[in-house]
């Protein structure tokens, strides 16, 4: 006997509703089914607009830092109570390893809701004490006020971890939202809905909106009237479709995009130390994460040695069942996402690459075969001119680039239409900082990889996006600011 696969609705003004049409969300793992997902038309898109807008018309809207701090900590040890079920479910919807999900994006998700209910509750404003012509004083405050409906789009890498980094600062800041997660990952969002309700949020704080982008729920939400802004993570040619769709209306965005990060590996740098963290920056989440490294550049005097220790670690990675003693790597998210990295590993053999690890897909057996799995692949014998040194790949790659001199690395560092993170390794403490504040990226790291203060900016530029988030940025994202200026 086979059991009906469980459905996934929307959540809109309080309750969950069935789409209009069901979609297949599939296990990367194996090819899998997970579930039925019901796809929200533009019906459904609208019914969550107006119930995000009801709520921000009720008691939400006239909330007090206090009363949402409170909700924000209820909603964090609400998923800390559902802990191993977020786990499950996104390990399920990304094929991740187990770890990964417990350390990374279902602890962050907690800590997304905790730290940003300690940063409104702390927040101040700007005032000043203003000069008068007639001898007096004039008191100007700013005070804060929440932005509206705000749409929140979200992709499939890092789903709740993401999604959570959006969320929190808009709740906090007394939104209304309406999410739109990856029809690729639609599970976590989902399970969020009921531990907002079940955390006292009013019908329609929080409101999920299943599909995909174009023609479906994604751009129903953004061509909605109703909202007042867009918050998306995504690919940047996604943006600037956004971009455009809200352009008439003139509405806010923040956009995180692409990357193509560089890594500079000086010869003075702790050898060992930098193999570590570029194994990470290179093949965490199986190269899925905004802020990974392809590209590395490597001073010559240490490029033999840190090349070798690259592949030794690349060849000890292990891909396998997210839950298997072992693994380390899971696939990639979807088949759809495989033909794009196997597109790029094709050119860049036409490019002239040679290949030191990897270069295709693995035989993991017939339990593993309908997967998206893709070997673990580092290049050598490219430059910059080379298109897969140029654009982002999105998987567990990266090619390896000698050079000799600081400038020259900065120089080749920077020469992208990117701008997200760098990363710097050298154990010269004058030379670290020089190189790093250099780097045109938002996010400079020195002989570490994606280690966050979730207090700090947080985004990138060119192509890799519009704005910053974190700590008071997200604040200023997610509020207008109206200035007082009182005469005495
Ligand atoms: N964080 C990042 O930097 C990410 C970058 N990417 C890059 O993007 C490439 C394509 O991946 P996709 O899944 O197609 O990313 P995507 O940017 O198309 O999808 C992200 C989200 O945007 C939505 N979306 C797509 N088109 C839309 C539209 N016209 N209006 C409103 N919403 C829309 C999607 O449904 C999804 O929820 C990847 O190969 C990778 O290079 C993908 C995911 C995350
Ligand atoms: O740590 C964060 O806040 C975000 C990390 C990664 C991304 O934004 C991404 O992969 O898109």
């Amino acid at each position: 006997m086979t059991s009906s696969p469980a459905e996934l609705q929307n959540f809109v003004a309080g309750s969950f509703v069935e789409g209009t049409a069901t979609f297949e969300n599939t296990n990367p793992v194996d090819g899998s089914l997970v579930s039925l997902i019901h796809e929200a038309d533009r019906g459904i898109v609208d019914a969550a607009v107006v119930g995000a807008r009801a709520a921000l018309n009720g008691p939400w809207g006239s909330s007090t830092v206090a009363e949402r701090a409170a909700l924000l900590r209820r909603i964090a040890d609400g998923i800390e109570s559902r802990f191993d079920e977020f786990v499950t479910a996104e390990v399920a919807d990304t094929g991740k390893p187990l770890a990964l999900a417990e350390q990374m994006d279902v602890t962050r998700a907690l800590v997304n809701f905790r730290t940003f209910a300690d940063i409104i509750s702390t927040a101040g404003t700007e005032s000043f004490l203003t000069d008068t012509a007639g001898g007096g004083t004039a008191l100007n405050y700013a005070v804060r006020k929440p932005l509206g409906v705000v749409a929140i789009i979200v992709p499939w890498n890092l789903p709740l971890l993401l999604l959570t980094w959006k969320v929190a600062p808009a709740l906090a800041c007394g939104n209304a939202v309406v999410v739109k997660p990856s029809e690729d990952t639609p599970s976590t969002a989902t399970l969020l809905a009921e531990v907002i309700r079940d955390a006292g949020a009013a019908s329609g704080v929080y409101n999920v909106v299943h599909g995909f982008g174009g023609n479906s729920a994604g751009q129903f939400l953004t061509e909605h009237p109703g909202i007042n802004g867009v918050t998306f993570t995504g690919a940047s040619a996604t943006g600037s479709t956004i971009m455009r769709t809200v352009a008439p209306r003139l509405l806010p965005v923040s956009f995180e995009l692409g990357g193509k990060n560089a890594a500079l590996v000086f010869d003075d740098c702790d050898v060992e130390r930098a193999v570590e963290g570029l194994t990470r920056s290179v093949f965490t989440n199986t190269g899925q994460v905004c802020l990974c490294t392809e590209r590395v550049y490597i001073q010559r005097g240490v490029y033999k040695e840190v090349v070798a220790g690259l592949v030794e670690k690349a060849k000890g990675l292990r891909l396998g069942r997210p839950g298997a003693e072992g693994t380390t790597t899971g696939p990639l998210i979807s088949d759809k996402h495989r033909v794009k990295v196997q597109g790029a590993f094709a050119t860049a053999l036409t490019e002239g690459a040679e290949v030191l690890v990897g270069g295709g897909v693995p035989d993991l057996g017939a339990d593993l075969a309908g997967g998206s799995w893709i070997e673990p692949t580092l290049w050598a014998g490219l430059d910059n001119s080379a298109s897969v040194m140029r654009d982002e790949i999105f998987g567990p790659v990266a090619g390896l680039v000698p050079f000799d001199t600081e400038e020259e690395g900065i120089h080749l560092a920077n020469d992208t239409d990117y701008g997200l993170a760098a990363s710097v390794w050298s154990s010269n403490i004058d030379r670290a900082h020089r190189v790093a504040r250099r780097m045109e990226v938002g996010i400079s790291w020195v002989n570490t990889w994606y280690l966050r203060d979730l207090r700090s900016p947080f985004g990138g530029s060119g192509l890799s996006g519009i704005g910053r988030e974190g700590g008071q940025h997200s604040l200023n994202f997610y509020t207008e600011l109206t200035n007082v200026c009182v005469a005495s």
